[in-house]
Parts: C-alpha cells; sequence; structure tokens
C-alpha cells in the first residue's frame, strides 16, 4: 500500500479568531493536491470554529489530549469531547510539551495508547536536541523514544510519526535532506526490526522543524519522508504551496 502523502500544520499557541478564520478561507478557496492528507491544528480554543468552517476533507487535530474518559481533571481535554466536537486526530509528544511541560517518553506513549484505542488518529512526535545531536545520540534518543511508544502501542495504524529535531523547529535551521533522509531510514528499519515489515512499510514519517515552501520541494523526494508537520509556516499563505509541495 503507497503511503499517502501528510502535511500537517500545528498553529501551538498562536492565532486569534480573525486571523484563524483568515487562514481558515485561504485553506477553503485553495486548490489542494488531492493526493495529499491535510490536518491542522489550532489550539483548543479554536477547534470547534476551524471544525465548523473548515472545508470537509481537511481534518483537524488537538494539539495534546488526556488519557482518562472524565472526570477531575482541570484544564484537561478528553477524547470523548474532541470526537464530540468532529476531531479525529491530535498531536502527541510534541518536543514543546515535552521540554516545557515535562512529558516523558512513557505519558507521551500511555496517552498516545489512549487516544488511539479509542479512536483518534495520532502524530506522535520524536526528535533529538542540538546536544544530543552534537553527541553523537540522535538514532539512540529516537530509538528510545519509539521503544518507550512500542511497549505501550500494539496497533499501530492510528499513528503517524513525526521526526522533529528540536534544534530546527522554530529556528530557521531546516534539517539538511541527507540529515533528515538518514533519520527518516533509521525510524523505518527501527519499525522492520521491532514491529513489523507491514508497520514499516505502511506508517508515516513527517519532517518537522523550519519547512516551508522553498525547501519542502527537496525534503519531499527523500524515499523516507512522507509528509511534514509545520509550524510557523502554516499560519502564513504560503501553507497551501507546502501542502502541493509534490508538484515542485
Ligand atoms: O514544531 C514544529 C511543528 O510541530 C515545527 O515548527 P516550525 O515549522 O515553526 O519550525
Amino acid at each position: 500500500m503507497a503511503r499517502k502523502f501528510f502535511v500537517g500544520g500545528n498553529f501551538k499557541m498562536n492565532g486569534s479568531i480573525s486571523s484563524i478564520k483568515e487562514i481558515v478561507d485561504n485553506l477553503n478557496k485553495a486548490e489542494l493536491d488531492p493526493n495529499v492528507e491535510v490536518v491542522v491544528s489550532p489550539s483548543y480554543l479554536y477547534l470547534l470554529l476551524v471544525r465548523e468552517s473548515l472545508r470537509p476533507g481537511i481534518e483537524v487535530a488537538a494539539q495534546n489530549v488526556f488519557d482518562k474518559p472524565n472526570g477531575a481533571f482541570t484544564g484537561e481535554i478528553s477524547v470523548s469531547q474532541l470526537k464530540d466536537s468532529g476531531i479525529n486526530w491530535t498531536i502527541l509528544g510534541h518536543s514543546e510539551r515535552r521540554t516545557i511541560l515535562r512529558e516523558t517518553d512513557e505519558v507521551v506513549a500511555r496517552k498516545t495508547k489512549y487516544a488511539t484505542e479509542n479512536g483518534l488518529s495520532v502524530i506522535w512526535c520524536c526528535g533529538e536536541s542540538l546536544e544530543e545531536r552534537e553527541a553523537g545520540k540522535t538514532i539512540e534518543v529516537v530509538s528510545k523514544q519509539l521503544a518507550a511508544l512500542k511497549a505501550q502501542i500494539s496497533d499501530w495504524s492510528k499513528i503517524v510519526i513525526a521526526y522533529e529535531p528540536i534544534w530546527a523547529i522554530g529556528t530557521g535551521k531546516v534539517a539538511t535532506t541527507e540529515q533528515a533522509q538518514e533519520v527518516h531510514k533509521a525510524i523505518r528499519e527501527w519499525l522492520k526490526t521491532n514491529v513489523s515489515d507491514k508497520v514499516a512499510e505502511e506508517t508515516r514519517i513527517l519532517y518537522g522543524g523550519s519547512v516551508n515552501e522553498k525547501n519542502c520541494g527537496e525534503l519531499s523526494k527523500q524515499p523516507d519522508i512522507d509528509g511534514f508537520l509545520v509550524g510557523g509556516a502554516s499560519l502564513k499563505p504560503a501553507f497551501i504551496d507546502i501542502v502541493n509541495c509534490l508538484k515542485q
């Protein structure tokens, strides 16, 4: 089964009602490559606004979700509340949550298990810091994150992996095509060795970190890069050019 190219837009904690309406209007008017799956992820407050105004065919993702069905968990949002609002996706394990909010590999894996078992699809993020890369530990770090996920997951069909080197996020320092392809290939090999040939073949592996309309074309040509998770550029009209990068 060919892997469908995937472009996610992670708005992070950005935007206002008016700027988000503008992004939605632009997406609604745009000619988007039908061979690309598109998912946008505004902050919680705007999920419903986006879901209700965005054209069908583009999915909407939360940026996080909790791993309990309901109850006394002030400030958290449940999987069933997302599904009730027409949200079928969530991002989990973004490096900003791992580092700033101290989410461990195990916490991220537990949330991913709960979300996928309860019908959400997950963009599961991994990636190394600059210090880890310079120490030659990139593959080791990513493998450890994958192993924590594997310890809790049996069904990988609802998971898209996003490799996001922390040093490339929001810095303008995009990984070279060779650097990105090398890690994506290693992730696929890890899946082949530790999960199955089928999961390795079918799981989409996205690259994230300073992707823009200029660098996406080259990156998209790499055999193990199946799409992008875009931060800053997803707030701009250039996001449409990134979605259409296969035509570059
Ligand atoms: O963190 C990212 C997407 O989740 C990447 O962010 P930037 O594209 O702004 O570097």
